[in-house]
């Protein structure tokens, strides 16, 4: 199996069928490519190829799974899964709720690939190794980008279990001088300069909002700001005023990057986060008030049907209309 070294050259795997840099079980971020971010655009090519092929199925959609979101990817039918370890050149997932599978089905008469599982920058994996998956969707066919995500809710308005529609977002990782995009640009994939101003797609969003209301849960749907930090650790009080005074509304560690990367190469781009706890923005003693990864996944749990039901119905409409 091909793969690509720290040169940028096309090199040999280990021979056991993939290069992660993982041997003994134990799941940890492949620290030997952090200088290679960067997939020559054939390496992709491969790994999509890997796919289409392998599957049969070349996908319009494509749904990156939230933390204990991965039931999203559970409502695919007639379902092909590649295990990520089996996938040449993929990143392996290292963190709870991200089970590490690519599934690929169909889902209200549309050919779907799913994520059960991404990449975050705080796994030690660089942004453009984060983001790569979205490269191998959009080569394998892939339109829409359905990104979902479990987040803080920063905005006072919102209650944990509700649904922001993301209209926007406020890229802190970019701010810092880190982008997805960063190093020579393949214009393969689209220009070196992007524009972003209008990152999520109006139309989804207001189907989303109309599917909302039919599933009565309108109250609980919002349209607004998310920002991504680079984590694993949740935010301080101070930096959580400060996301509220910047207009954020929700606060995860994921997501922004996949966008620009799904922007980058014109995909239409859908997304949403799952609030799962709400960011306290006063100073106080109280232990329940602080983010944790098992009240994330265990929100996540509760609120997967309605999840999944507003991508399969969401699905559906992209359906119908190509079909009509
Ligand atoms: O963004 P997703 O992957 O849904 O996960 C969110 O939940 C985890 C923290 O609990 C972080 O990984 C954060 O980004
Ligand atoms: N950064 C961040 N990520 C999250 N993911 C789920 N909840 C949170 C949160 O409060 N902060």
């Amino acid at each position: 199996m091909t793969g690509y070294n720290s040169n940028g050259e096309v090199a040999t795997s280990n021979g056991n069928g993939h290069s992660n840099g993982h041997s003994n079980g134990h799941k940890t971020a492949d620290y030997t490519a952090q200088e290679n971010a960067t997939y020559p655009y054939e390496v992709i090519q491969e790994i999509a190829d890997f796919i289409t092929k392998g599957s049969g199925m070349r996908p319009k959609i494509g749904i990156i799974c939230g933390s204990g979101l991965g039931s999203l990817a559970e409502i695919i039918q007639d379902p092909k899964i590649f295990e990520y370890e089996k996938i040449p050149n993929f990143p392996v997932s290292t963190v709870e709720g991200h089970a590490g599978k690519l599934v690929i089905g169909t889902l209200e008469g549309a050919t779907v690939m799913a994520m059960q599982g991404r990449f975050h920058f705080y796994e030690g994996y660089p942004l453009a190794k984060c983001s790569m998956p979205v490269r191998v969707m959009k080569l394998c066919g892939v339109e829409y980008l359905f990104a979902t995500n479990a987040a803080g809710g920063i905005n006072p308005r919102y209650a944990v279990g509700d649904i922001m529609l993301m209209h926007d977002h406020v890229n802190m990782l970019g701010f810092a001088g880190n982008s997805p995009l960063q190093g020579p640009n393949d214009p393969r994939f689209g220009p070196r300069f992007p524009a972003l101003v209008n990152s999520y797609n109006k139309e989804l969003i207001n189907k989303a909002i109309e599917i909302g209301k039919t599933m009565g849960i309108e109250s609980n749907v919002h349209v607004g700001v998310y920002s991504c930090l680079g984590g694993p650790n949740y935010e301080t009080i101070a930096e959580l005023k400060a996301l509220r005074m910047m207009g954020v509304d929700a606060v995860g560690m994921s997501t922004v990057h996949e966008v620009i990367t799904a922007r980058h190469c014109d995909m239409k781009v859908f997304a949403f986060s799952l609030i799962t706890n709400k960011c306290a923005t006063e100073y106080s003693d109280k232990k329940d008030e602080e983010a944790n990864h098992e009240e994330v996944m265990a929100v996540a749990k509760n609120r997967q049907k309605a999840c999944c039901e507003l991508v399969a119905r969401l699905v559906r409409e992209i359906h119908s209309n190509a079909a009509s």
